[in-house]
């Protein structure tokens, strides 16, 4: 591994059964200043991840390490401060305070805790004063709760499906107050996402969970400039001679090829004089399908990230 001082989190060999699911094993480094999705089916286990990352849940097997270090039991408070969390489902507990009160309530958790930026995300979000929290709606409870994440300055922040329940101007807020956080704070975050568009317009790297099975992790941008759909007029043997080739079909006189080393296979086709008629760059959720169904390069979805590069 290369300069592990400078990873916010290392995951080796993790494994958590749940239920009748073993999720893991997991093996994962996220370097500081980078954007992880975490990307699977309804069930794949990333809140199951998120929750071992924050100690709510702890790992049958394997090792945890934050900010380069392991911890046995409860993460230390000085851990804890430097981590904001945004669950899927909010804590009950807190259902009878109002926002200013949960926000002081946590504020003794987190040294950091940033009262003015508080108040400002509270307000840029729209969040109704002195309101008890049971009284907000959804999209107004998750607007509070991502000001409360953000206001200790966290370095590492994870959310959990952090646009349930926002609409589109509040999820648009969102993600200017998150880029922000990348841009300004350096912020790391490591988020459970189905939104494409915010993995697209978020995500350095995508760390994809099928059926609790860890499938590997994809930079986001190399992911998006290799799938490419293409129309030649060739043969058949042209377009299974490329590299990469996830489909292919006949169109009348041209062939359709599904690649993912695009480069390569451009090239390939232009070496032997053969004419591109078309081409179509694959939309994401595509890219993600034939990940799921085991048809990447492996090399392309075990990344090595920062410094391991
Ligand atoms: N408290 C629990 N007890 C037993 N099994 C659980 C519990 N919570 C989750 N599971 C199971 O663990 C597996 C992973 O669940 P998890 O919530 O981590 O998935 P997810 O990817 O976050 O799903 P979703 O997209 O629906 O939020 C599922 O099979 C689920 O049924």
């Amino acid at each position: 591994m290369g300069n592990a001082e400078n990873n916010v989190i290392e995951m080796q060999d993790v494994t958590k059964t749940r239920g009748r699911r073993q999720i893991g094993p997991i093996t994962l480094t996220v370097p500081a200043g980078y954007v992880v999705a975490l990307v699977g089916h309804n069930g794949s286990g990333k809140s199951t991840l998120l929750n071992m990352l924050t100690r709510l849940s702890l790992p049958d097997a394997g090792h945890i390490r934050w900010f380069g270090r392991e911890y046995d039991g409860e993460l230390p408070s000085e851990i804890r401060q430097w981590i904001g969390y945004m669950p899927e489902h909010f804590y009950s507990e807190e259902n009878r305070m109002t926002a200013e009160q949960a926000a002081a309530f946590r504020a003794h958790w987190y040294s950091g805790w940033d009262e003015i930026r508080f108040r400002e995300l509270m307000e840029k979000f729209e969040v109704p004063e002195h309101t008890k929290l049971s009284k907000l709606s959804k999209g107004e409870r998750r607007r509070f709760e991502l000001a409360a994440a953000l206001a200790p300055h966290p370095r590492l922040l994870l959310l959990d499906e952090p646009s349930s329940g926002l609409d589109p101007f509040a999820w648009k807020m969102m993600l200017e107050e998150l880029r922000d956080c990348m841009r300004n704070e350096k912020t790391t975050i490591i988020m459970a996402t189905h939104i494409i568009d915010e993995i697209k317009r978020l995500a350095d790297y995508i760390v994809l969970l099928h059926e609790g099975r860890h499938l590997g992790c994809a930079e986001k941008d190399r992911l998006l400039e290799s799938g490419k759909e293409l129309w030649f007029e060739g043969t058949e043997e042209d377009a299974s001679d490329l590299p990469c080739v996830l489909e292919r079909s006949r169109e009348g006189l041209l062939q359709r090829v599904v690649t993912m080393e695009a480069a390569a296979a451009v090239e390939a086709l232009e070496e032997a004089g053969i004419r591109i008629l078309r081409t179509r760059a694959l939309e994401l959720d595509e890219i993600m399908m034939h990940w799921a169904a085991g048809r990447l390069p492996q090399e392309m979805t075990s990344e090595r990230k920062g410094n391991e590069a």
